[in-house]
């Protein structure tokens, strides 16, 4: 069940410097104009082993938020990582670095955000580590933080709003 998000720009205006609203870098691909729940965060590099398993698992309504250190070399996210993030409850997924597939990508109910479109593939090498803060876009988000995401940007909360 999708439960619909407020307006990132309602939040920033209502709760001002309690919420952090990211640098604007990111693009937008997923069917889902507007996608919230509770952070999973995840840093890898060029290697997306671990994002397999973590879409492999229940998502539960969370938002994976990946690291990729900003890398514009290969794309850490594609279709098939998509349609299993679908199935497994995912409300969506942020890449801090480069996704591929995006036509198959917007034919599967998830948010999808991500810098840029890369058509080489990442390396599975299972580096990274889940559960860490991650620091991009001029913030640090932590597990658990809340994500609000939709067309105007990406808004981040220290419990839900
Ligand atoms: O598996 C990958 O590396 C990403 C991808 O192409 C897909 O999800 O279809």
């Amino acid at each position: 069940m999708t439960t619909e998000s407020p307006a990132t720009t309602d939040l920033s205006d209502d709760h001002g410097d309690a919420v952090r609203v990211l640098d604007p870098i990111f693009a937008d691909f997923g069917s889902r104009d507007a996608f919230h729940g509770p952070v999973k965060t995840l840093k890898c590099f060029e290697d997306n082993a671990k994002v397999r398993e973590a879409v492999e698992g229940p998502g539960n309504g969370q938002v994976l938020v990946v690291d990729g250190g900003g890398s514009e070399r290969c794309a850490l996210f594609g279709g098939n990582l998509a349609e299993l993030a679908e199935k497994n409850g995912w409300a969506g997924v942020v890449v801090y670095g480069c996704i591929r597939d995006v036509a198959e990508i917007e034919t599967f109910d998830i948010g999808m955000k991500a810098l840029a479109t890369h058509p080489k593939k990442s390396v599975k090498a299972d580096g990274g580590k889940y559960d860490v803060p991650v620091t991009f876009a001029g913030h640090t988000i932590r597990p658990g933080d809340w994500l609000y995401a939709d067309r105007d940007g990406i808004v981040i909360a220290d419990k839900e709003l």
